[in-house]
């Protein structure tokens, strides 16, 4: 309502300060001995040591066992670039959200920091002489060009570029590039020297040499850096009339917890974690620090592997393979896309013609896929290999039948047949049945979008649902997604019931694809308990008890701080109770 503009500021400035206070009252409240957005609780004494692995190249490893959510490292990053589309919101530096007062960069005003301190530690000086590169260069060409001059100044020497390989010792992905990608890089590494020689250093040398030194350095950042992200989400901004507007349909309450990426940084030491797409380990990030935690009980010896990406539960195998191969030029040999694990078979299945089977039938692409796992290896014993096939919540017998003879386990991999009773199924049929339900869970997805929810959309969509329920295998990701998209629809109807039974269905296949105790439910969890508070069901607190469980495993006491929602939700719950 204020109309000036001094005004506004003011209150801009105000809100700040409330803003910050609450901020640190809240990290104060998740770790009594934390000061304020420090990062406190140190590595405890676990030391991790680089293996040669027979698939992976170097990993990294402990000697001793790490018990479930130990900080395992801590890294500041060598160099980091922001991202294009948060250089308008985030500091230049410390990539945190901008403050109402920002200050920018003294000699071309470009950037923008948070603080001073921000401003004097930023790494872009030698790009804003001249054209401003980030607002032209890729990224990942912005971050070769801060890896250059960082490593010329800690050289001492300025006119031959350094031997990255050397330096920084981070394996390259350049003979696996594809001639295209191969022909950008030599050309943005031609680009790269010339606006360095022309604003850093005019004596650095441009020749066959240097650039393919760069060429190198651009290939290793394609594998070798790590987005920075963020945790986003609707609820935080708006917490003090948070239920009221939740419970009159008009908050996106249901809208799901995202990690936005808002940086891109090369970590030197945690470029040795490999990738499995059934990590052990998590990596995120306060400010520009990266800190890894374990996520399970790793015993000492045991590769610790994060996601870069992709996941059991996710996508199933070859869409996972796919995108690494694409974006990181590897063939995955995780556990989970060498081993023939119940998730990658339900994920995308379809169910059996008997109503009676509890079994799977796949479709071409992904039967091709699993006959191509080196299935169960038959060095582990019959024991140990149902062990390894029961890393998420489905049994694997209750989707397949597992010839368990002397010499090898083996599962018998047709497409169209059932894998448990062997039944034929028409899968064209069922398939143009499935992109039928999907035209209309489509428009009421693009309802909600609009926030214009008719009653003939949603009983179109709950019909599709049903079509999906008899067609699809009951744990097929396919319909979690068409419950969510009805929860998220009868929350802005204000039906808070049936948006909370749709959010459990959902929540439930979840469950079996990723496992109960995976950082996704919690994150479904969020949802259930927020439709839960403002019914009243007291079942709420039971949720928030399990999510604040699955959080503190995955972020340690720095939970508040990544996503302050939780502790409004154990408030919430505080009050249920008494
Ligand atoms: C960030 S580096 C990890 C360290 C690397 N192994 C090394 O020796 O420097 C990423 C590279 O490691 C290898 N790698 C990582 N995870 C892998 C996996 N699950 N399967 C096969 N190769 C993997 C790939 O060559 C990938 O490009």
């Amino acid at each position: 309502m204020e109309p000036s503009l001094g005004g506004k500021k003011q209150i801009e400035n105000e809100l700040d300060i409330l803003a910050r206070h609450h901020e640190n009252k809240s990290a104060k409240s998740v770790h009594k001995s934390q000061k304020s957005v420090g990062i406190p609780d140190v590595p405890q004494q676990i030391k991790l040591h680089c293996v040669k692995t027979p698939d992976k190249g170097r990993g990294m490893a402990s000697k001793f066992d790490i018990p479930q959510a130990s900080l395992i490292h801590i890294e500041e990053p060598y160099a980091v670039v922001i991202l294009k589309h948060c250089r308008e919101t985030h500091c230049h530096y410390c990539l945190n959200e901008l403050p109402a007062d920002t200050i920018p960069c003294i000699s071309c005003s470009l950037p923008l920091y948070c603080s001073q301190h921000c401003q004097v530690r930023a790494e872009h000086k030698h790009e804003c002489q001249g054209v401003h590169w980030p607002a032209i260069l890729p990224s990942d060409v912005v971050l070769a060009g801060r890896v250059v001059v960082k490593s010329l100044e800690q050289k001492g020497q300025f006119t031959e570029v350094p031997n990255l390989l050397e330096t920084l010792g981070l394996c390259e992905s350049y003979s696996k590039m594809l001639p295209e990608s191969k022909l950008e890089l030599h050309i943005y590494s031609i680009v790269l020297l010339f606006c360095l020689q022309h604003s850093y250093c005019s004596e650095l040398s441009i020749n066959g040499d240097s650039t393919s030194l760069i060429v190198i350095l651009l290939s290793q950042i394609r594998v070798n850096s790590m987005a920075i992200v963020r945790m986003k989400s609707s609820y935080f901004y708006d917490q003090q009339d948070w239920l009221q507007k939740f419970s009159s349909g008009e908050a996106e309450a249901a809208s799901s917890v995202e990690q936005v990426r808002v940086g891109q940084a090369i970590y030197k030491a945690a470029s040795l974690f490999n990738h499995s797409c059934q990590p052990n380990i998590h990596a995120y990030f306060i400010s520009r620090s990266l800190l890894i935690r374990a996520t399970e009980f790793v015993a000492g010896g045991c590769p610790l592997e994060l996601s870069y990406g992709p996941q059991v539960g996710q996508w199933d195998c070859k869409d996972r393979l796919r995108f690494l191969e694409e974006g990181y030029f590897f063939q995955c040999w995780c556990r989970g896309c060498s081993q023939v694990n119940a998730s990658d078979l339900v994920i995308s299945g379809f169910c059996c013609v008997n109503p009676n089977c509890s079994g799977v039938v796949l479709d071409n692409l992904v039967a091709n896929c699993e006959k191509q796992k080196p299935k169960i290896p038959e060095t582990i014993s019959i024991d140990s290999h149902l062990q390894v096939l029961d890393l998420n919540d489905i049994h694997i017998k209750e989707v397949a039948h597992i010839s368990l003879d002397e010499t090898r386990n083996c599962l018998r991999i047709d497409s169209g047949y059932c894998l448990k009773c062997g039944s034929y199924c028409n899968l064209a049929s069922r398939s143009e049945a499935v992109k039928r339900a999907w035209v209309h869970l489509r428009r009421l997805q693009d309802s909600i979008a609009s926030k214009d929810i008719c009653s003939t959309r949603l009983s179109d969509a709950l019909r599709s649902l049903g079509l999906l329920r008899s067609t699809l295998h009951a744990y097929n990701k396919g319909i979690a997604e068409a419950e969510d998209n009805l929860a998220k629809a009868f929350c802005f109807t204000g039906d808070l019931q049936p948006a909370r039974d749709h959010c459990k269905a959902s929540i439930e296949i979840l469950e079996k694809l990723y496992g109960p105790n995976h950082i996704v439910i919690g994150q479904e969890l969020v949802k259930l308990s927020s439709i839960q508070l403002t019914m009243g069901d007291c079942t709420a607190v039971d949720n928030i008890s399990r999510l604040s469980v699955i959080f503190s495993k995955y972020y340690g006491p720095h939970a508040g701080i990544i996503f302050p929602y939780l502790l409004f939700l154990e408030k919430e719950s505080c009050h249920i109770i008494h």
